[in-house]
């Protein structure tokens, strides 16, 4: 992908910064991520990654700064609208999967459709029975068909993080923020892990933001962006990604 942008971006934050008790995580922080793409967030452990992150995603209020989703402002967002445009609109996947532990991979993955599904009313067991089926799909996509059963305790590290990416890609995100989703993995599992989100993404023009302090994971990217105390400092651009 080419460093030069027609299109407007998706996903734009200017000037952020975040402050947890008295360490400054952001000092004007200002990213852009554009529709379909895969971005890198790199830099140094505490550099203000999985802050930028939580704010990029909604989940955390910057202190000070802007969040331009769509051409809506969503550090301004009430709470309520934040939390729909995260069950709706965002996918995530952290370092350990945080699947819930008591259900299945096949529930796991089935959750994020039947809250959107009880959100809108519809039969409660239509409803279940398609995203069952859904799931299964999506399990099936990131080759983790045969585990359905399996409860996150009884899967491999790897596993979990392909169950983890099909709970994140679901309901059909616009973008998947993933932080660290390798972090806890071995190099072939971490490879499996990036070739299935990747292609994913690619396939249905998912936007990722992907946080990695690991070269050969950010080298899945097309484009990355290097953060140091909490502003970026490198946009090293058109990584070139193949894969
Ligand atoms: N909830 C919190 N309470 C207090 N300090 C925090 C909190 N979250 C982050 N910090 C601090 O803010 C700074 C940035 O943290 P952040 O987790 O965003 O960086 P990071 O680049 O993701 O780090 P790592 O690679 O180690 O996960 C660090 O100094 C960290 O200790």
């Amino acid at each position: 992908m080419s460093s030069t942008h027609e299109a407007a971006p998706i996903l734009a934050a200017r000037g952020l910064t975040k402050a947890h008790g008295g360490t400054r995580a952001l000092r004007g922080a200002a990213v852009d991520l554009y529709a379909g793409e895969i971005l890198a967030v790199t830099g140094a452990s505490g550099s203000g990654k999985s802050t930028l992150l939580h704010c990029l995603a909604g989940i955390v209020r910057p202190d000070e700064g802007s969040v331009v989703y769509a051409g809506q402002r969503l550090d301004r967002l009430p709470e309520e609208r934040l939390s729909e445009l995260r069950r709706t609109e965002f996918g995530v996947v952290f370092q350990f999967g945080q699947l819930i532990p008591e259900l299945t991979a096949l529930d796991n993955v089935a959750l994020p459709l039947l809250l959107a599904g009880a959100s809108r009313e519809t039969s409660r067991r239509a409803s279940r029975g398609a995203a069952h089926e859904q799931a299964g799909a999506w399990l099936e996509r990131f080759g983790v068909r045969g585990q359905e059963g399996l409860r996150p305790g009884e899967m491999s590290g790897g596993q979990a993080q392909r169950v983890a990416l099909a709970r994140a890609l679901v309901t059909g995100p616009k973008v998947v923020f993933a932080d660290e989703p390798t972090g806890a993995l071995d190099s072939l599992a971490s490879e499996q892990v990036m070739t299935a989100l990747t292609h994913t993404a690619r396939e249905t023009g998912t936007a990722v933001l992907l946080i990695t302090h690991d070269a050969q994971v950010a080298a899945y990217a097309d484009r990355e962006v290097r953060l140091r105390d909490g502003a970026v400092s490198e946009d090293a651009t058109a990584l070139g990604a193949t894969r």
